[in-house]
């Protein structure tokens, strides 16, 4: 679990991106960060992993408190996070094995034999078994983004960050990057937290989301609220698009139907 409490950030004591954010990531759940561009989503994602140094606030991990941390507790802390940022972030010159065995070369003293057993496990997982000797401009935007998340996974992280996941990817294969991030965080019971524009997403495994807006939280609550929530600026962003509108009024209709055949029911059982 992560909790935030009271995060703010400012870049050279100039204006605040973060103004005292505060909320929680709960374990083995998908969470799902989601704001208009500029609303502050990757400062937050950063300041998560301190990559940026928070203003203020604080951020627990599993109650330990990141601002408080020596420098050696934050490179142990590192250790426990996977990542997944925009682009996949492959080394070009590696191939598909080696990059996955990075954060094993990094952060373990695993012997050869051990890293490779680890390494041949999350590629099956990930389902690129025939690639593993291929290099990243020998295979998909797709493929690239599952040799990313076989790379965040390999150490068993507890927590993993994903920065934009399904950025450039068709319609298809963002489902399947959807459904293997859902599956790994219930697989591994990750802390998830996912930065992304994809409305998809959202709708699909978006079992706690956060609305960020000009770097306050605005809204959060799960894909099954979403439909009836009543904040406006929220509304206004997720339904943007003609066919979320569209879905939106199905699930409304749906949910008042089932609504009165309730009632009917109630009735019924009261006569
Ligand atoms: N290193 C930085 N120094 C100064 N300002 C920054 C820095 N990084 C981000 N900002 C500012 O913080 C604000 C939020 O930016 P951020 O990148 O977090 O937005 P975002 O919600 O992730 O947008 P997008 O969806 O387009 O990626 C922007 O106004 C941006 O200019």
């Amino acid at each position: 679990m992560i909790e935030v409490k009271e995060l703010r950030k400012s870049f050279n004591g100039d204006v605040e991106v973060l103004k005292g954010i505060t909320t929680t990531f709960e374990t083995g759940k998908v969470n799902l960060i989601i704001g208009q561009s500029g609303s502050g989503k990757t400062v937050f994602l950063k300041s998560l992993l301190n990559v940026y140094e928070p203003s203020s606030g604080g951020i627990l991990f599993d109650g330990r408190d990141i601002m408080n941390m020596s420098r050696e507790e934050k490179q142990g802390l590192r250790a426990e996070i996977g990542t997944v940022f925009q682009g996949s972030a492959l080394f070009d010159s590696m191939t598909v094995e080696e990059n996955i065995s990075f954060p094993l070369d990094m952060f373990t003293n695993l012997t050869y034999r051990e890293k490779k057993r680890k390494v041949l496990e999350v590629i099956g997982r990930v389902n690129l078994d025939k690639a593993n000797k291929k290099f990243p401009s020998e295979i998909s935007g797709g493929m690239q983004k599952r040799v990313a998340i076989a790379r965040a996974i390999v150490n068993n992280p507890k927590y993993l960050f994903c920065d934009e996941p399904n950025s450039g990817l068709d319609p298809y294969t963002s489902n399947v990057i959807d459904d293997l991030l859902l599956e790994i965080t219930k697989e591994y019971n990750t802390t998830t937290i996912i930065n992304t524009h994809d409305m998809n997403s959202v709708m699909t495994i978006g079992e706690k989301i956060l609305y960020l807006r000009l770097g306050i939280k605005e809204w959060e609550g799960n894909k099954d609220i979403l439909a009836t929530a009543k904040n406006k600026n929220l509304l206004d962003f997720v339904y943007s698009s003609e066919l979320f509108k569209q879905l939106r009024e199905f699930m409304l209709e749906n949910d008042q139907t089932s609504l009165t055949n309730n009632k009917t029911e109630d009735n019924e059982k009261t006569d």
